[in-house]
């Protein structure tokens, strides 16, 4: 070879720690310097007569030949960046200073390994886009879905899912799990026995590769996929403590996670339980302002929002709707009797019911001590509005068992129609109270008061 006659100075140049090259016209490598053993993976031997093209990642093929051709016209590059695969595999990103020799026609190029470089700043980037994400999401699996995205962009996770743990209940759940191979509808079940749950357990990343995969599995006794390749799972913690697990794994054919993997998942983990907790806060709020905290019905502001869409809905397709008002007779009663504990189990049981007998686009929400509202958001008879009325007296007819107490209980059902009724939600609302007392003071019947 005429390593020689191209390199004067070898000794000093293999004394730097970037690699310098030559290459001829075609891209074909004529000297390469002892450093690019370190950065490429192939000593200066093994790399001369070689192809740098060949190297190249596919997508910076191009852009590189673009490069060339600008530096062979005379226009030295000084900061060009693409990436290489190694001769072990992984990927190294080189940044260049490349000038023409028009007397030895050949490309005279310094290149320079920035990958920890490239991975503090993408590293930089999906913090700053799971942190971003935190504040975007409309959900929990909004958010789930953007971070599965983001981890996309750091290491290969086709199959990716994130496992909760409710510390006080010592439970696990599975709210989002992606799986090229098992598919399960179930998100909810338990995760006892599972290499998530040994996560939990000992707050510690697991990796299994090919060669770890089947001792790790027989010392945690726990089974996993037969074309399982690899995988990778990191615990998600916040300032509370463990509040789930991360995991990524491949099959047979895909690509493995190495070390590196390991820690580029646990040092983007902190950032996502932030998220996750900050999400989990966030509904839980929404939740409080929403709903009920002793039935988990709807409260009233929920079924004003929801009587709105339904008003507008029936407005613009010229539909009918229903509201009917519900309260429970001489409920004070079972209170001075058997105690506040016994009334609050009463009204649970009461919204139990009341939602048993109702359909998924109906609502049930409970407005006050013991009123309750049912929003019928399409009807098209005002019979029918009866009908549900009948149906609920019906649900409430039989005793009610609380802790031994058998309480048998009657109730008002006053109705509002729309349009009949009223326009808008205060009118309709008004009408069936204003029904409901009349059916209270009368003969405990519903009632459409024209
Ligand atoms: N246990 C319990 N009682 C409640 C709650 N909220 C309100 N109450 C009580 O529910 C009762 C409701 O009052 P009323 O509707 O006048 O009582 P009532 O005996 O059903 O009267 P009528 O409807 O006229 O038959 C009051 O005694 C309130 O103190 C609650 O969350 N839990």
């Amino acid at each position: 070879m005429e390593m020689t006659s191209h390199a004067p100075l070898a000794s000093f140049i293999d004394l730097l720690m970037d690699a310098v090259f030559a290459v001829n016209a075609d891209g074909c490598v004529v000297f390469a310097s002892a450093s690019c053993e370190r950065i490429f993976g192939y000593t200066p031997q093994e790399m001369v007569g070689k192809t740098m093209f060949d190297m190249i990642v596919e997508e910076d093929r191009e852009r590189t030949r673009q490069s060339a051709r600008d530096v062979m016209l005379g226009y030295p590059q000084f900061h060009f960046e693409n990436r290489y695969i190694r001769k072990d595999g992984q990927i190294v990103h080189i940044m260049w200073a490349t000038r023409w020799s028009p007397a030895d026609q050949l490309r005279i190029g310094v290149a320079r390994d920035i990958t920890g470089l490239k991975r503090a700043e993408s590293m930089q980037a999906v913090l700053y886009l799971i942190s971003e994400a935190a504040y975007a999401a409309e959900d929990l699996i909004a958010l789930f879905k953007r971070i599965h995205q983001i981890v996309g962009t750091l290491l290969p996770a086709d199959n990716f899912s994130v496992t909760l743990y409710d510390e006080e209940k010592d439970q696990l759940s599975f709210p989002y799990r992606i799986d090229e191979v098992e598919q399960t509808s179930d998100v909810s079940k338990p995760a006892a026995g599972t290499l998530c749950a040994e996560i939990i357990r000992s707050g510690q990343p697991l990796l299994l590769t090919p060669e770890t995969m089947a001792a790790r599995l027989e010392e945690l006794q726990v089974t996993a996929e037969q074309n399982l390749l690899c995988w990778l799972g990191v615990p998600l913690k916040s300032h509370k403590g463990m509040i789930g697990v991360l995991m990524v794994k491949t099959y047979v054919g895909g690509a493995c996670y190495s070390e590196k993997d390991q820690e580029l998942l646990q040092f983007v983990s902190t950032q996502i339980a932030i998220a996750i907790e900050r999400q989990q806060m966030q509904s839980g709020l929404l939740h409080m302002a929403q709903y009920d905290q002793l039935t988990a019905l709807p409260n009233r502001g929920f079924l004003y929002d929801r009587l709105k869409v339904a008003l507008a809905t029936a407005r613009r397709e010229q539909g009918r709707l229903s509201v009917l008002y519900l309260d429970l007779d001489k409920f004070k009663q079972v209170n001075d009797t058997l105690g506040h504990d016994i009334g609050d189990l009463l009204l649970q049981e009461v919204a139990k019911r009341l939602k048993q007998c109702m359909r998924e686009s109906d609502t049930v929400a409970r407005i006050g001590g013991d009123e309750f509202v049912v929003l019928l958001p399409s009807i098209s008879l005002p019979e029918q509005a009866e009908l549900v009325a009948e149906k609920v007296r019906h649900a409430l007819n039989s005793p009610f068992n609380i802790n031994g107490h058998y309480l048998n209980i009657r109730s008002s059902i006053g109705i509002a129609l729309y349009p009949e009724h009223g326009d808008n939600e205060q009118q309709l609302l008004k009408h069936a109270d204003n029904a409901m007392y009349l059916a209270k003071n009368n003969d405990h019947r519903s009632r459409i008061d024209s």
